[in-house]
């Protein structure tokens, strides 16, 4: 089966544990075919033929199997354990590089909860298999075909009139691990959707309360939960119903050993020994049988958890990157849009972008929301690829650059803050493992954060995040702007960087960017005139297309879209249409 195939391929590097593994395993089940015999003799040279010289030696015996037996077991058991662990150990590797590496698309599209479930639920049943199915399963199976050769050995009669109801076993079996199978999967895909449902829900928690949904999502929760369910009863019943029929027709077995071999006994065609021997055989071929409902319920599983597991590693969810790409020493930190057009699936969000930025120029985007601001600077960074048109970096199409020395050209800030729960310091060196703490300082200080960061009850030391102290949205964009600011790139992007900041701590980090922005190429996205008024180029986007570029005082002059901005953030400043003095408008801009 390929699902098995590709499990090997992780089993591999490890195949000489795995090899000596198996044959502890099935040395232990040689092991438990010892028993029986030696029991047999037991019986009838020592009780009943009275050599009582051999019973010190069969006991011993006895004793010496079960010993090497219960060794041979812990053996294997703790070694397939070990295995299994390096096993899922990789593939949760493999599986962890493959998401860093998916593209902005591939998370467009993908639930998060979905996600963990296979990083979780799905691995857990792959290491349930290689832990209890594989060795059960092979145990059995050698189990199965020695005992069936001791038994047809011993008497061929009795052995066949036990076994005649294995064929009907086998077919129950097979149908049941069709059915099972289904089921599971079925079982895998809907703790997949409740996952993604309860992640969703708990990050939005606060949404929810704000707008006292809770009755509602309580309501959904409890259509997922009952699906939840539902699944796993379909699963139940298929085990309920299986399960005892397999066992009635392994039992039935038994059943007709009692009478069939007990008349052979007394008709002194076999002894009371061979009786028991073939008991303690039967029982141990009808412990595998017994176990088939579990082991093929443990195969399904891992079946259609390993289909999930390498689903997700197949597909290629990265972007293309050039065998030979471009990868200088130094970045100049031209930028430049060629004719761009852009388009989410078929949601066409840029059209003919065209935007000269040579090493060191600002240039400011503005525009309503969904204008397709955050989209054309999403292509600098090739979060994306446009379908039309070129973007250069240095003159260098971005499909061309090596992706790792392309981003860490660019710094960005973007819309959405995210912290990791680890200290400020940590989060502010996110992108520069090696800065010391002066130059976080230093960073911090620029974006205004090191006032605020130094109240907090451990300083730099604070750990903030999902499970530490809560920031407000002003500091924590300042964060992201210390962030982006020690990464020194040449080229920076700030997306809404200041939007949650009051007038007079952005004039403040105008004033720091002012120096640090010197020489380098910078996107300003922003809705503030304040924001924006000082940049080399102001594009105005409508519907994504540049309706309006020019500087400041050109765009006031052409009366048109950014005139009309101006006018409502300035309104004290527009008398009957006409401007105030630049040194007023300066002054007012300056202080909101
Ligand atoms: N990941 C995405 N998948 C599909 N469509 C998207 C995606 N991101 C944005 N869009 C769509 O693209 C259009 C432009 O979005 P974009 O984020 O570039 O706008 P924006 O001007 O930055 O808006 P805002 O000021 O609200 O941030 C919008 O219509 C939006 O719905």
């Amino acid at each position: 089966m390929d699902i098995f195939k590709r499990l090997w391929g992780y089993v591999h590097p490890y195949r000489l544990q795995f090899v000596l593994t198996t044959v502890a395993l099935l040395a232990a089940a040689g092991a438990g075919m010892i028993n029986p015999y030696l029991t047999g003799l037991l019986i009838d040279r020592v009780v009943k033929g009275g050599e009582l010289e051999l019973l010190w030696p069969l006991a011993a015996g006895l004793v010496a199997v079960s010993l090497v037996g219960a060794v041979l077991q812990y053996t294997h058991s703790y070694s397939f354990e070990n295995l299994s662990q390096k096993v899922i150990y990789s593939i949760r590797h493999a599986m962890y590089r493959h998401l860093q590496q998916s593209s902005f698309s591939f998370y467009d599209r993908a639930r998060t909860g979905e996600l963990m479930s296979r990083l979780t639920g799905d691995l857990e049943g792959i290491r349930a298999f290689m832990v209890g199915g594989f060795p059960t399963l092979i145990s059995s199976m050698v189990i199965f075909v020695g005992v069936t050769i001791i038994l047809f050995n011993m008497n061929v009669g009795l052995t066949l009139v036990c076994l005649s109801f294995s064929p009907l076993l086998a077919i129950t079996a097979v149908n049941f691990d069709r059915r099972i199978r289904q089921a599971y999967r079925d079982i895998r895909s809907q703790m997949a959707t409740f996952n993604s449902f309860l992640q969703e829900n708990i990050t939005g928690i606060r949404v929810v309360k704000a707008f006292a949904r809770e009755k509602y999502e309580i309501e959904r929760f409890q259509a997922e939960n009952s699906e939840v369910y539902k699944k796993n009863m379909v699963a139940g019943l298929l085990n309920g119903r299986f399960g005892p029929l397999l066992e009635l027709l392994s039992g039935m077995s038994v059943v007709v050993l009692v009478c069939y071999g007990g008349w052979l006994v007394i008709d002194g065609q076999m002894t009371v020994g061979t009786l028991v021997a073939f008991n303690g055989y039967l029982w141990s071929l009808i412990w595998p049988m017994r176990q088939l409902g579990m082991l093929l319920n443990m195969t399904g599983q891992a079946i259609s958890s390993g289909q999930r597991i390498f689903e997700l590693l197949d597909t290629n969810t990265s972007m293309p990157v050039k065998p030979d790409a471009y990868k200088p020493d130094k970045v100049r930190g031209d930028v430049l849009f060629d004719n761009v057009t852009f388009k989410y699936e078929d949601n066409v969000v840029l059209q003919d972008i065209d935007i000269d930025a040579p090493a060191g120029k600002k240039v400011a985007i503005m525009g309503a929301t969904g204008a397709g601001k955050t989209s054309i600077v999403n292509l600098i960074c090739r979060f994306y690829d446009p379908q039309k048109g070129r973007v250069l970096v240095d003159n260098v199409d971005v499909r061309d650059w090596d992706l790792k020395t392309l981003r860490r050209s660019v710094s960005v800030v973007m819309q959405e803050t995210f912290l990791f729960s680890d200290t400020i310091a940590n989060n502010i060196a996110y992108g520069k493992d090696d800065a010391s703490m002066d130059e976080i300082i230093a960073a911090a200080k620029a974006a205004c954060a090191h006032d605020f960061i130094m109240e907090m009850p451990e300083g730099y030391d604070t750990v903030v995040g999902e499970r530490g102290v809560g920031l407000s949205g002003g500091q924590k964009q300042r964060i992201a702007i210390a962030r982006a600011l020690l990464v020194s790139a040449p080229i920076l992007i700030l997306d809404d960087a200041t939007s949650s900041v009051d007038m007079e701590t952005e004039h403040k980090i105008q004033q720091a960017l002012k120096r640090l922005m010197a020489g380098r190429t910078t996107f300003i996205i922003a809705h503030r005139i304040s924001a924006v008024k000082d940049a080399d180029e102001i594009i105005i986007l409508e519907n994504g297309r540049i309706v309006e570029r020019g500087t400041h005082d050109q765009l006031l002059k052409l009366r048109g879209v950014y005139y009309d901005i101006f006018r409502d953030q300035y309104k004290d400043l527009v008398v009957d249409d006409m401007v105030k003095s630049r040194q007023e408008i300066e002054r007012m801009v300056r202080h909101g």
